[in-house]
């Protein structure tokens, strides 16, 4: 691929556009919001001007009630070789292609599963698809080059190719995003009006838990409009999951013995069927998920402190293959683990007593 269009430079268009630069590609950037374009521009993801003739593959990275009617007007005026968008849902944008008449041969619709809980070309990071799954949803009509093009701004991005029907698509993302997405908003929406002296012992668990309820509801609006029978499928599992649980708290609460037990075993079911879900969920780069030892380690809230760590972990010979740091509240202090392969606990731990961390259990 030697040139692409963007339309629609907020963060994953942004974010596409920035890796395909950094990889040679003559990338031009387009948005209805010039201000998006130019600062996309600014930020080295390509030329906000307006391509001379058709480029390689058009990328519409517009939210999910926009796709459509933007994808027909380019296929329209013969913008690209093959277009692609990259919507949050693939079923609907799909059929409302079709009902506007649009040739639907040069099109395939995609979906990275990777993004943030910020918007805008500011949020942009060219790596934000390394090794994430990236969905592409041909049918019998696609023409082979444009799923080529496609194949190839996947590898450039670094993210791995997946390929699925579009429906399928939709139910898979209702389970693993869309539901997770508005529990997300619902647990966080209880800290709204909640006191102070509660909120301020917010800890990692909450902080995980509502990362994605600060992202933008518009956006959040038209996707889960655009798939509303399977989110409210699983919805409903959780509720009657909900149900239970509430039954097994008040059961808990009982002077009964029996009703108190049964009470316990309600909660352990839960908690473990959690367990075996969570267990599911796969490891870095998609790969199965991996049992790592953590190492956790007092640092203290200085600029240097996280590359001084890190450079005494690759002295001891060690890769760090996830990391996750604890803020405490209020401290000029916080918490740092280090995930590691269980053969390499010993050489990180005692290199870094050597160097004067203290280590936490
Ligand atoms: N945010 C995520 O985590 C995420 C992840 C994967 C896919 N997506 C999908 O990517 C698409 C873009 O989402 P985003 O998070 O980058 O949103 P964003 O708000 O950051 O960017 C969207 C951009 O599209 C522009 N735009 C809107 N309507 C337009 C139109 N008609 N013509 C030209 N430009 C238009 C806006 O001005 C904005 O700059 C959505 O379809 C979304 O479902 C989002
Ligand atoms: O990590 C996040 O902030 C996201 O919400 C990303 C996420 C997801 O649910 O995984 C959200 C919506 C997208 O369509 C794809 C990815």
């Amino acid at each position: 691929m030697r040139t692409a269009l963007v339309i629609g430079t907020g963060l994953i268009g942004t974010s596409a556009a920035l890796a395909l630069a950094g990889r040679g590609v003559h990338v031009h950037l387009r948005d209805h919001d010039p201000d998006a374009a130019r600062t996309a521009a600014a930020r080295g993801a390509g030329t906000d001007q307006a391509p001379e003739g058709p480029v390689d593959l058009v990328i519409v990275s517009v939210p999910p009630a926009h796709v459509a009617a933007t994808l027909a007007a380019a296929i329209r005026d013969g913008l690209g070789r093959g277009y692609i968008d990259v919507a949050s849902v693939k079923g609907g944008p799909r059929r409302e292609l079709e009902a506007l008449g649009a040739d639907l041969s040069g099109y395939l619709g995609t979906h990275p599963m990777a993004g943030r809980e910020r918007s805008g070309p500011m949020a942009a990071t060219a790596d934000l698809f390394e090794g994430r799954p990236w969905v592409l949803t041909p049918t019998r009509d696609t023409d082979t080059e444009v799923l080529n093009l496609a194949l190839e701004l996947v590898a450039l991005c670094r993210a791995v190719p997946v390929v699925m029907d579009a429906d399928d698509h939709d139910r898979a993302v209702a389970l693993v995003s869309h539901t997770p997405h508005l529990l997300s908003s619902m647990v966080a929406a209880r800290l709204r009006d909640a006191d102070e002296t509660a909120v301020r012992l917010c800890g990692q668990g909450i902080r995980d838990v509502t990362r994605i309820a600060a992202s933008d509801p518009r956006l959040w609006v038209e996707i889960l409009s655009a798939n509303p029978g399977p989110v409210a499928e699983i919805l409903a599992a959780v509720a009657a999951d909900l149900d239970e649980t509430v039954r097994a708290l008040r059961a808990l609460e009982a002077a009964d013995d029996d009703k108190r037990e049964e009470g316990a075993a309600g909660l352990e079911d839960v908690l473990r069927r959690g367990n075996a879900g969570r267990s599911r969920v796969p490891g870095k780069h998609g790969a199965a998920p991996a049992a790592y030892e953590t190492v956790t380690v007092l640092i203290g809230d200085q600029p240097g402190e996280l590359a001084r760590i890190f450079a005494d972990a690759g002295r001891a010979g060690v890769n760090i293959e996830d990391v996750r740091i604890e803020h405490a509240t209020g401290q000029q202090a916080g918490l740092i683990q280090l995930m590691v392969e269980p053969g390499a606990v010993a050489s990180l731990t005692a290199t870094l007593r050597d160097q004067g961390w203290s280590l936490r259990q």
